[in-house]
């Protein structure tokens, strides 16, 4: 494809790389007010916001120097919106395309204006980010906290606080005053008790991202030249999977752009919310609506399924909301017999060796690949590793627990991380034979971290000067895989070198503040060694690392927003999905953003000595609903 960087005319642009848009989803792109998006799984909504950028850019209707926000849930969905843009637009342009994610976006704003914070919400500039911080770091809290002063209440009254509704409501729930909040309750109390030692506490300041949002929140607030340059910066704002915006991300967003000529689109599925634990609203769409008297624009294909998964997936989103339209495939189906079962299996030993027999067998039937699968599972993902693994190994499959931790980031974190795309990226060229396309990978890398224009040929002959030069001195020192901790960590020290730290960081925001830039270099040097042990050279050692040829394994959490051609959940079981009574929607939303992930192919397998199915019979007789049999394997 070549990438024009001449301004395209509005009425000439045709969408790129797909054959066409809906309707709906063209007047989307072309809109000029704020929009709603809400669709179905695969009705191309992060595809529509790829369209949409290149629309804006290609035909300067985000005019330079103005940039485009787009703000995501997860890193590899930012990752990926940005690597579209990119395609599809001249690098002159895609460099206005900042697409990041909501966690990103709020700490960027208190790593850059947070010392203009009143005193008493200030934390310091080395704050730590907590990551781990779940309910029971809130119940804890409250149980250790002393009694509130007489006048508001009673040891009792804040012991019978839970921590949901602590979080949800006293911490979390309103935008932060500038000055003393008043304070007439105990749980008002407890929670400005919470605020004040985690931003003050004896061993400096520890924040957890959703403090980091609110702590955004009130600097945009109460520093109005904040939010007027973003206002100014950002001519169009996406938000994708909007379903599961938290209170206190809306809040900022509204801080920042309500009232603003920055044109707002937010795409999403609200039968796809499955982060309420993780505080996300009831219905941010209706505000949202509301709010920036945003136009709803519905989208109805669905280009991700076969028909006969779509017909399906039909039956479970109306279970969600029963007034969902029936969205039409536009994909052939190509799998011969069903395209969903339960498969029963009598011990999980048996259970793995067929499922890994099944995935062997149709790799050679359907010519395909081992990441054109994925296992899911609901939680545990080690433990079901633990026993799947054995059996993909005699099939001579490597399965990967994709969610397994690498020091202290997950591998799918780790993965999408700017530090470890680079080692690869620059691995792949330094140690290939024919590296062409690694080349320009690498070239184009490097001039973006270095700043430099297009156009601006002898900074890039010098780019290219100290590329070749380093690859010399790089096969020669490396010619075979690192084969210790202490060599793979020099390896990625001297490419991170290489390219120079302050070019990293200023690159990256998220790397700038704490110590997560040194996590994420120490996670790359452990994978790297890891993925070096057994492999015979360097381009078998960066597959392994990338997971070029190994079936994935990953819970339903990190499944949003991607696609498989064949998905097996392993474990429809009460004892996988313990806490269904406790919520039930948001379980039937994990249980179907499991199921669209699919294209073709969707197996549950359960085995009765994992535990029972009577509790979760509601799933089960929405399959059955749906005709999927239950079929006794072995
Ligand atoms: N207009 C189109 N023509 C052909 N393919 C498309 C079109 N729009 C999207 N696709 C493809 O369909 C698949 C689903 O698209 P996308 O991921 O954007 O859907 P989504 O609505 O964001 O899905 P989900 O909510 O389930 O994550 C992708 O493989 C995408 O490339």
């Amino acid at each position: 494809m070549t990438l024009v960087s001449r301004r395209v005319r509005p009425e000439q642009w045709k969408p790129i790389d797909v054959d066409a848009l809906e309707a709906n989803a063209l007047d989307v792109v072309r809109s000029t007010d704020n929009r709603s998006v809400i669709a179905g799984p695969g009705a191309g909504k992060t595809e529509l916001l790829a369209q949409r950028a290149s629309y804006l850019l290609q035909c300067g209707i985000s005019q330079s120097p103005r940039r485009i926000l787009a703000i995501s849930f997860k890193r590899d969905a930012a990752t990926n919106l940005a690597a579209r843009v990119k395609k599809r637009c001249h690098p002159d342009l895609a460099y206005r395309f900042d697409s990041l994610t909501f966690d990103a976006f709020a700490k960027s704003l208190v790593d850059r204006f947070g010392q203009a914070l009143p005193q008493r919400w200030r934390p310091r500039p080395d704050y730590k980010v907590v990551l781990d911080a779940y309910d029971r770091t809130f119940e804890e809290f409250l149980r250790f906290l002393g009694p509130p002063p007489t006048q508001i209440g009673k040891k009792a009254d804040i012991m019978a606080i839970g921590s949901k509704e602590f979080q949800r409501r006293w911490l979390f729930g309103a935008q932060l005053p500038e000055g003393v909040p008043a304070i007439t309750t105990p749980a008002e109390w407890a929670a400005d008790q919470f605020w004040q030692s985690w931003i003050h506490g004896p061993g400096g300041s520890s924040l957890t991202f959703p403090m980091i949002s609110r702590l955004a929140g009130l600097l945009v607030t109460s520093n109005p030249m904040v939010a007027q340059a973003l206002r100014l910066t950002y001519s169009h704002l996406f938000m994708d999977e909007f379903q599961d915006t938290t209170q206190a991300q809306y809040d900022l967003a509204r801080a920042i752009f309500l009232g603003s000529d920055t044109v707002v689109t937010a795409v999403g599925d609200n039968k796809q919310q499955i982060m309420r634990f993780a505080l996300a609203m009831d219905d941010p769409f209706k505000l949202f609506e509301t709010e920036f008297k945003a136009k709803r624009t519905p989208l109805l294909n669905n280009y991700r399924s076969s028909p006969d998964l779509v017909r399906i997936q039909d039956v479970l989103a109306k279970a969600l909301d029963a007034k969902a339209s029936t969205p039409v495939s536009k994909t052939k189906g190509t799998v011969a017999g069903d395209s969903c079962a339960v498969w029963d299996f009598s011990t999980p030993a048996i259970e793995a060796d067929k499922l890994a027999e099944f995935v062997a067998k149709q790799m050679v039937e359907h010519k395909l690949l081992p990441r054109d699968f994925c296992i899911l599972v609901r939680q545990k993902a080690a433990d079901y590793y633990k026993k799947l693994e054995p059996a993909f190994a005699k099939q001579k499959l490597q399965l990967r627990n994709e969610v397994e931790q690498v020091g202290e980031v997950t591998m799918q974190e780790l993965l999408v991380e700017e530090v470890s795309e680079l080692v690869i990226v620059l691995l792949r060229l330094f140690t290939s034979v024919r590296a062409g396309r690694h080349w320009t990978a690498c070239l184009d890398r490097m001039c973006q971290l270095n700043g430099l224009a297009f156009d601006d040929d002898s900074g890039r002959a010098k780019v290219v000067k100290s590329l070749n030069a380093f690859e010399v001195q790089f096969r020669k020192t490396y010619p075979t895989p690192v084969t210790s901790r202490a060599d793979a960590i020099k390896v990625v020290q001297s490419l991170v070198d290489f390219v120079g730290k302050p070019n990293i960081l200023a690159a990256s925001p998220a790397y700038r503040q704490g110590d997560w830039f040194d996590k994420v270099c120490e996670a790359a040097a452990l994978h790297l060694e890891a993925s070096s042990k057994s492999a015979s050279g360097w381009s078998d050692v960066l597959d392994e690392y990338e997971g070029v040829h190994a079936v994935p394994l990953m819970t339903v959490h990190k499944s949003k927003g991607l696609e498989y051609h064949t998905v097996i959940f392993v474990g429809l079981d009460d004892q996988a999905w313990w806490s269904f009574a406790n919520d039930k929607i948001e379980a039937t939303a994990g249980f179907f953003v499991a199921f669209t992930r699919a294209k073709q192919r969707v197996l549950f397998s359960y085995c009765a000595q994992r535990g029972d199915r009577t509790k979760i019979a509601a799933l089960y007789q929405l399959l059955t609903k749906a005709g999927v049999k239950t079929v006794a394997v072995a």
